[in-house]
């Protein structure tokens, strides 16, 4: 008789589970995120999305180890958040890029790795690869303010990944840059995920970037921050930005949009 061969699991990178966090403020208790479940698997591409103060960013931050639930559990690469931060397992992007103007960008991107202790060769040598792997080689010894706002988040973008995480942690890093920076950003990002099969959880405010980049989109509602809806998506991962006028891609647009009037996210 044939064995039935179980289905492949794919491990968990973060695993939250029942997971609560209250602000203690001066005009009372707030809520930030209430009963969170969630699992991130490896090579996920993963999106919070949902209104301002549904808890997107405070989710990252748990993530990161930059705040710690009241309530629940979670894990990052099987350990706690705090082992994880310790042992550099992911990279962190923030809306701003957030770049030394004084230092160039080959050594903006360079800064985390001096204080790792990396040799010279070493540091020069990532530090080559991450610019050439968001298309900024050659812009090595260019000061942030000689470039534009979409290459300096490229810059940031190439800092933290010369940690060599396998995760990344974006908190809504294209919010600032106008709409057509933005589609390319997010094309090239995408293509970026494909080259190196990291997984990446990503903030954003916008329904379409969402369905574009995701392969799971968190829909989140605020007071008390909590998930609505976890759409897997159906979409191929290799995609171009002209899947935005497909069927299949509005359809996700109309399920991500249902979940945010089910938290009443528009009356806000
Ligand atoms: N350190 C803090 N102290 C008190 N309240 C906080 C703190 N950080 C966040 N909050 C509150 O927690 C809630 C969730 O905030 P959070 O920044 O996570 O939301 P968000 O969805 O990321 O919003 P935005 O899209 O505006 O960035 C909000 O009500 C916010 O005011």
């Amino acid at each position: 008789m044939a064995l039935q061969k179980d289905a492949p699991t794919k491990p968990s990178v973060v695993s939250i589970r029942d997971l609560s966090l209250t602000f203690e403020t001066g005009d009372g208790p707030v809520h930030a995120l209430s009963h969170i479940d969630l699992t991130i698997e490896k090579g996920d591409f993963v999106s919070f999305i949902g209104p301002s103060g549904c808890g997107k960013t405070t989710l990252l931050r748990v993530i990161a180890d930059l705040e710690r639930q009241t309530a629940g559990s979670i894990t990052v690469n099987g350990t706690t958040p705090e082992q994880a931060r310790l042992d550099r397992a992911y990279g962190y992007v923030f809306q701003a890029a957030a770049l030394y103007p004084w230092r160039t960008i080959a050594k903006n991107v360079a800064l985390p790795l001096e204080i790792m202790g990396l040799s010279k060769a070493e540091q020069q040598a990532r530090v080559a690869k991450n610019l050439a792997l968001v298309n900024l080689a050659g812009f090595e010894n260019k000061y942030p303010w000689q470039l534009s706002g979409g290459m300096q988040q490229r810059a940031s973008i190439a800092r933290a990944l010369a940690l060599e995480p396998d995760l990344l942690l974006m908190d809504e890093p294209f919010g600032a840059l106008d709409e057509i920076v933005r589609d390319h950003l997010n094309e090239q990002l995408l293509q970026l995920w494909a080259k190196t099969a990291k997984t990446v959880v990503f903030v954003t405010h916008s329904i379409p970037e969402a369905v574009y980049l995701s392969s799971k989109i968190v829909v989140m509602s605020p007071r008390p921050g909590r998930i609505e809806d976890v759409i897997v998506s159906d979409l191929p991962r290799d995609r171009g930005l002209d899947i935005r006028e497909t069927p299949g891609f509005l359809k996700l647009a109309h399920r991500v949009r249902e979940g945010l009037r089910a938290g009443h996210s528009y009356e806000d």
